[in-house]
């Protein structure tokens, strides 16, 4: 039984007209919140329909698709090729347009360790290091990021349900001990270029070895066997 979550409440939601640098264009809503646990400025977004999602979901239909991308401020805004977050961004932005939905905007740049800790960490993969192993290096964790923010903003807008766009099995796990019921998870794309080759294939690896942790815990899959 999840820890019941400590109560946040909607502090303003107002309207916003986006454009990509590649043109692609749709409105959103932005909700900021009150008491969310970190004190952190996280968003969610409303995509496309959402309300209609939200209908759905009360109605006992297909829950609304929620991406939590957390911050990057290198890939995000600057079109960084160290890493995916970019284009991962544009492409559940329009992908939650298209189905109606939330995007939660998280705050926890350099997977929680923050922007310059995250620099240094490049420095260190420059010399040799993988993604993970410059966190250690640095005396921090591999990933330091925690949902809990995440799971208050869906309940106080009423999504108790969703679909998990993403391919971190990380999110899907902490989102469902909070209490957030992770109907289906869909993958997203991989956006490989030569810069982000090794990060990619980090993550992969470090994807696949938590899905055979959770299947050895749940013994649900042969792919817990030996490796
Ligand atoms: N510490 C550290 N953080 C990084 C590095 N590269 C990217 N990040 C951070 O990793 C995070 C990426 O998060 P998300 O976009 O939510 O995606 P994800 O956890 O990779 O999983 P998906 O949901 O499958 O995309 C951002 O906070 C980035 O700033 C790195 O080399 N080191
Ligand atoms: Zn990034």
């Amino acid at each position: 039984m999840p820890e019941a979550l400590p109560v946040a409440t909607i502090r303003t939601q107002v309207t916003v007209p986006l454009t990509f640098p590649d043109g692609y264009s749709t409105t959103v809503r932005v909700f900021s919140f009150k008491g969310l646990v970190d004190g952190r400025e996280h968003l969610a977004i409303g995509l496309g329909d959402w309300a209609g999602a939200l209908d759905r979901l009360a109605a006992g239909g297909e829950p609304p698709l929620v991406r939590p991308h957390s911050e990057c401020l290198t890939g995000d805004v600057f079109g960084s090729q160290r890493c995916d977050c970019g284009p991962q961004l544009r492409e559940a932005v329009q992908r939650i347009t298209e189905a109606g939905g939330f995007l939660l905007y998280l705050r926890q740049e350099g997977r929680g360790i923050g922007l310059y800790a995250k620099l240094d960490a490049y420095a260190l993969q420059d010399a040799g290091l993988d993604t993970y192993q410059a966190n250690v290096a640095l005396g921090r964790g591999e990933d330091e990021r925690d949902y809990t923010a995440a799971a208050q903003m869906l309940v106080t807008l009423d999504v108790p349900r969703i679909r998990l766009l993403s391919s971190n099995p990380d999110k899907a796990e902490q989102l469902t001990k909070l209490g957030v019921d992770v109907a289906e998870r869909v993958p997203t794309s991989v956006f490989l270029s030569p810069a982000n080759a090794d990060y990619l294939a980090a993550k992969a690896a470090k994807a696949a070895e938590a899905e055979a942790a959770e299947a050895l815990t749940s013994g649900t899959s042969d792919r817990a066997g030996p490796r």
